[in-house]
């Protein structure tokens, strides 16, 4: 998993259109969404990545939570972050996984919709841990 992420004062999106044969349906993860206080969480999944990764990666986000207190993590599914990408279907169950792996640690979460294209506008906050990237590998 290859991890970028930004504490943003407000952040919000709107899928427009698809970009894969199969995107997620809309009524799983909401079409739109608007934050304040978010950490943005831009995930590429890689080729290899499983649900131990996930779990490690969960970890790793729940400390930087800890210390950042977002009122909400919304996990934004990016592809863009690596040449080694894992193939839709691995990826979107990745991303549940991490997803629900920071909600069984308490966090709020949302996930945006995986395989759409999607406008969004990010207003980082700008201090000192306000943009951090990670990579979780097996
Ligand atoms: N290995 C992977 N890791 C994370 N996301 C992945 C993926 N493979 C496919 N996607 C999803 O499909 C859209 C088109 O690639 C991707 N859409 C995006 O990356 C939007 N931000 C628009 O660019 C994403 O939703």
């Amino acid at each position: 998993l290859r991890l970028l992420l930004i504490h943003a004062k407000r952040f919000s999106y709107k899928a427009r259109e698809p970009a894969v044969k199969e995107p997620e349906s809309l009524s799983e993860a909401s079409a739109t969404g608007d934050f304040e206080n978010a950490l943005v969480v831009f995930s590429t999944v890689e080729q290899g990545d499983d649900e131990s990764v996930a779990e490690r990666a969960a970890s790793e986000i729940y400390e930087t939570a800890s210390n950042l207190k977002p009122s909400t993590v919304v996990v934004y599914p990016y592809a863009h972050l690596s040449s080694e990408l894992a193939p839709p279907t691995v990826a979107m169950d990745v991303l549940r996984k991490f997803a629900d792996k920071l909600r069984e640690r308490g966090l709020r979460v949302e996930r945006a919709p995986f395989g759409w294209y999607k406008e969004f506008v990010l207003e980082c906050y700008g201090h000192p841990l306000s943009e951090l990237s990670k990579t979780i590998r097996k």
